[in-house]
């Protein structure tokens, strides 16, 4: 596929294509390497700071074949602007969240083992582990079944998210979608969704995990949130 290219946008905006291309292209190594995804079953997008556009993989490549160059820019109505192949399919939900959600520049979805179980169940995960409350601020939550080729499954990762504190949802019968404030953020959710999704389901093969009352979640969130790392 041709697109109209990069020439109408100027040296700053082509300078920060180049740039996130090369951070999209890095952080879809870490799909593979955290054990998230097959095949090609995943993908990882960053919206730019300097143009209403983003970066993402092109569709039904490998992870080992993936570059730089080969990553794809589209505008915000998920139309292909730079890129010699189809963007990925999931391009629409990616574009749905940027116009969506000023606040979120980076986009992430995987078909990752133990959260996409629960996303095949509609279970949100509880929020018993410390980890969950710092990353998630309490449950994560499920989004509606929705099919791929419109706005249906990004609506569905928007109307979850925007009221929850988490950053990962997990669509109903597919699996989850992760955001953040950049791309590097938003693979963290995923990589600690797939976490928690894990630990409590081998915590359950045990008994009832206890869930951490809500005045405990709110404290150690703040803490994480705000003063973890700074
Ligand atoms: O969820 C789906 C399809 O149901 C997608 O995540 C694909 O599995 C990955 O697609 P590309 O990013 O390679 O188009």
């Amino acid at each position: 596929m041709t697109a109209a290219g990069l020439s109408t946008y100027s040296a700053d905006v082509q300078a920060e294509v180049a740039q996130v291309r090369e951070v999209v292209s890095a952080l879809h190594a870490e799909l593979p390497r955290w054990e998230l995804v097959v095949w090609t079953a995943g993908n990882v997008s960053q919206r730019l700071k300097s143009a209403d556009l983003f970066v993402i993989k092109p569709s039904g490549v490998t992870y080992d074949e993936l570059t730089a160059e080969s990553m794809v820019v589209c505008d915000l109505d998920g139309n292909l602007v730079d890129g010699t192949r189809n963007p990925s399919s999931d391009t629409a939900a990616h574009a749905y969240v940027y116009r969506n959600m000023d606040h979120v520049g980076g986009v992430v979805h995987t078909h990752s083992t133990y959260a996409t179980a629960w996303a095949a169940r509609a279970e949100p995960v509880p929020c018993v582990l410390t980890m969950m409350a710092d990353e998630f601020g309490g449950d994560v939550p499920v989004g509606p079944f929705a099919l791929i080729g419109d706005d249906s499954i990004g609506k569905g990762i928007v109307d979850t998210l925007s009221t929850s504190r988490s950053p990962a949802v997990l669509m109903r019968n597919h699996g989850p979608f992760t955001i953040g404030k950049d791309a590097k953020s938003a693979v963290k959710a995923a990589v600690m969704v797939e976490e928690v999704a894990r630990t409590v389901h081998i915590s359950r093969q045990l008994g009832e995990p206890l869930r951490i009352p809500q005045e405990q979640i709110d404290s150690l969130y703040d803490r994480y949130q705000n003063v973890y790392g700074k």
